[in-house]
């Protein structure tokens, strides 16, 4: 089995750990030339990973014609916003059977769609042949070995299943998944909750609030997720309830963090400037509370971070408005919407 992984950033590198940690070998593609060299010649990623030792049976290159070339399995690991045009450029130089499997969590903002549907699109990709791992895993934490659960759906349970078992060891659990829609909503939307959670944290908020955003930022996804066909238990599990509860209660977080910085006072800008990696949020909360509207969907945490990003409400006015919208029931089991009828609130 020949496995590629485009993509040498934070997760890029420690899922290439994954699947090497699981028996395989495995071809990662670098943008730069240094960090392909350094991956092979001194097993490190010191830019994304530091300190964390590499095994042997990764090899790294900068040419993507040369990880391509075989390769039955092609991982995608690059920020979401750039995959399509990334993928137009490699889609000629897939195999026809290639299983393509999605490590982003996040939405295309240009057209409001999920990775896969990028993937299809681009590749002409069937549903059987498009799979997505999404679930409670920070990079740093995984690469360290510290145990994880995950989730790996594709309309084609079978096809998930054997990138389970490409992927599975002693410190990485996968599950499978045939709910494709309801496993990427839930890692994309997520990370625009984790900027709420952020912000609350850079205010100098507790737990309350947190949770609360949590609960209710929970609510939301599932809402939305129903109203686009997701089944209701990939959002109460590892995709939905587990990823969420991880990324926001996490300082590895990058959308925590960028929120953090929010909260406590710098701009947008300057919190751009200080964030190296991708924090996706940022990007897709626009694209999230689009797909809200178009689905009649009410998105509140989504809208006022999505405010917030985009200058239209100070950051300290967020809190104030959620708190004093029209009171509502939890109903928390009332998630099914009929169609014609508003959607239960938040
Ligand atoms: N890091 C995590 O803990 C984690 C966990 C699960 C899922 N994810 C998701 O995985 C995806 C990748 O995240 P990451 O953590 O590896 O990000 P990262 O910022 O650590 O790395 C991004 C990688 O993409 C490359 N890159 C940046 N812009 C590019 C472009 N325009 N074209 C091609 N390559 C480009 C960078 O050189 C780098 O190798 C994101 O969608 C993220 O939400 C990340
Ligand atoms: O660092 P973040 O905020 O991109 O979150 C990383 C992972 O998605 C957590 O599962």
């Amino acid at each position: 089995m020949t496995i590629a992984v485009l993509g040498a950033g934070s997760w890029g590198t420690t899922f290439a750990k994954v699947i090497a940690d699981a028996g395989h070998e495995v071809l990662l593609w670098a943008r730069r030339t240094e960090a392909a060299d350094e991956i092979n010649t001194s097993h490190s990623n010191s830019r994304y990973l530091p300190g964390i030792e590499l095994p042997d049976t990764i090899r790294a290159s900068d040419d993507v014609a040369d990880v391509l070339a075989a390769a039955e399995v092609v991982v995608l690991a690059v920020p979401a916003q750039s995959l399509r045009e990334n993928l137009t450029a490699w889609a000629p130089l897939l195999r026809e059977d290639a299983v393509l499997v999605s490590l982003m969590k996040g939405i295309e903002v240009s057209t409001g769609k999920r990775m896969s549907e990028v993937i299809a699109e681009v590749t002409g990709a069937g549903p059987e042949r498009i799979a997505i791992v999404s679930g409670p895993n920070l990079a740093r934490e995984i690469a360290v070995g510290q145990p994880t659960a995950t989730v790996i759906a594709c309309a084609d349970e079978a096809v998930a299943d054997r990138i389970a078992e490409l992927t599975a060891n002693a410190y990485f659990r996968p599950y499978t998944n045939d709910d494709v829609v309801g496993v990427e909503l839930g890692g994309a939307i997520k990370n625009v909750i984790a900027l709420a959670v952020g912000i609350t944290d850079g205010q100098g908020m507790g737990d309350n609030s947190k949770a609360s955003i949590i609960t209710r930022g929970l609510a939301e996804t599932t809402r939305l997720a129903l109203a686009m066909g997701a089944d209701a238990h990939s959002l109460a599990g590892l995709a939905g309830l587990g990823d969420l509860v991880a990324t926001c209660a996490s300082p590895l977080s990058r959308n925590r963090s960028f929120g953090r910085l929010l909260g406590e006072g710098l701009s947008l800008e300057e919190a751009t400037a200080r964030t190296a990696q991708t924090a996706e949020g940022v990007k897709s909360a626009a694209a999230v509370l689009e797909l809200g509207r178009s689905h009649g969907v009410e998105l509140p945490i989504t809208q006022g971070v999505t405010a917030v990003l985009t200058g239209r409400l100070h950051v300290d006015e967020l809190g104030g408005l959620l708190l004093s919208r029209k009171r509502k029931t939890e109903s928390p089991m009332k998630y099914d919407q009929t169609p014609g009828q508003s959607p239960a609130g938040s």
